[in-house]
């Protein structure tokens, strides 16, 4: 399958006034294939959106990123960490890559209707479309109705302004622009957030149809049943590292990072078992595995950071895994 961004030992710290540092991500390395979904699941806090912005370069100045993010693509070969702003606003957001963001509402400009979004995203993804001519005006707005389409969202929203919009229909708005330029890529960031239940398993399962097509999809979630319904692998993230790694059957059936495990227990058809205390703040990580003071397995060698062992495309990061 093809590898079509292949990330390696990613980090982002951000540094903060009085010495303060924040580790974010922590030596973070997967790959996004065409016709997959790897689904990133992990508490709140714990880098999962820092980590989608540094591969959009969507960072603020004080972020300090390292690694590589290698997109190969049709167009071509670019490392997405190293890339100059210029060449991943006009190359790579929106074209090669789409973002659904996180917040839909603070992506949409208040006063723009959903139409001019579509719009204005089309002209500039497809330079024939939009032009002041009537027939090309007209082009625009039928792209940006089928754009709409393609997502679920009724021709009756495109006129909304985005605080007329329900949190679905914000969604569906965000996604249609993520969408309009045909990334081969697509990284959905919290994309149920907000929803309701068939909304979510609709949403997902569009997710999901775009993978089929070919498209590799990243889905950011807290919901281990989202990601158990539309993705092919998992990466569990705690603490700023992804700490276990590999087909999400075999990783949701058979965990083998305690804090997996924990996240498994305390779903509540497992009887609720919440994970005691709280992960550590980024600012002020451990120096061993981050997860040690909260893990019932842990002993005298998680004071080291532990090494990811693989077992057949099963990654864990476990002194003591189960
Ligand atoms: N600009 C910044 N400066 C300093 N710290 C930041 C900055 N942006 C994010 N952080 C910190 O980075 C950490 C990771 O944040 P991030 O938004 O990636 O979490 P997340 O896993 O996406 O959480 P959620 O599930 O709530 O969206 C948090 O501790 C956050 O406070
Ligand atoms: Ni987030």
């Amino acid at each position: 399958m093809t590898v079509l961004v292949d990330v390696r030992d990613l980090s982002v710290r951000f540094r903060l006034p009085r010495g303060t540092t924040v580790r974010a991500v922590s030596g973070a390395s997967f790959q996004l294939r065409a016709g997959r979904c790897l689904a990133l699941v992990g508490e709140s806090g714990c880098g999962k959106s820092v980590l989608v912005g540094a591969l959009l370069g969507l960072l603020p100045g004080n972020a300090e990123v390292a690694g590589t993010a290698a997109l190969t693509d049709g167009v071509g070969r670019v490392d997405l960490l190293t890339a100059p702003e210029p060449v991943l606003a006009r190359q790579i957001r929106g074209r090669r890559i789409g973002l659904v963001p996180q917040s839909p509402t603070a992506h949409l400009t208040p006063v723009h209707t959903v139409r001019r979004h579509l719009t204005e995203t089309l002209a500039t993804l497809r330079p024939t479309i939009g032009r002041p001519t009537r027939r090309r005006r007209r082009a625009a707005d039928l792209a940006a109705v089928e754009a709409g389409a393609r997502v679920g969202l009724p021709a009756s929203a495109l006129d909304h302004y985005p605080h007329e919009l329900s949190g679905g229909m914000a969604q569906r708005a965000v996604t249609a622009l993520a969408l309009a330029g045909d990334p081969e890529v697509l990284l959905a960031d919290e994309p149920t957030t907000g929803l309701d239940a068939p909304l979510a398993r609709r949403t997902l399962d569009e997710l999901r149809h775009l993978v089929d097509l070919g498209h590799a999809v990243l889905l950011i979630t807290h919901d281990l049943d989202a990601a158990a319904r539309i993705a092919d692998d998992i990466a569990v993230m705690y603490a700023s590292r992804i700490v276990e790694t590999g087909p999400v059957e075999t990783v949701l059936h058979r965990p083998r990072h305690p804090y997996t495990a924990g996240l498994l227990a305390a779903l509540p058809r497992n009887g609720f078992h919440p994970i005691p205390g709280l992960p550590p703040q980024l600012d002020s990580l451990p120096d061993g595995c981050a997860f040690e003071p909260r893990c019932q397995r842990a002993g005298a060698e998680c004071a080291q950071v532990p090494l990811a062992a693989t077992d057949g495309g099963h990654l864990v990061a476990c002194h003591r895994p189960c």
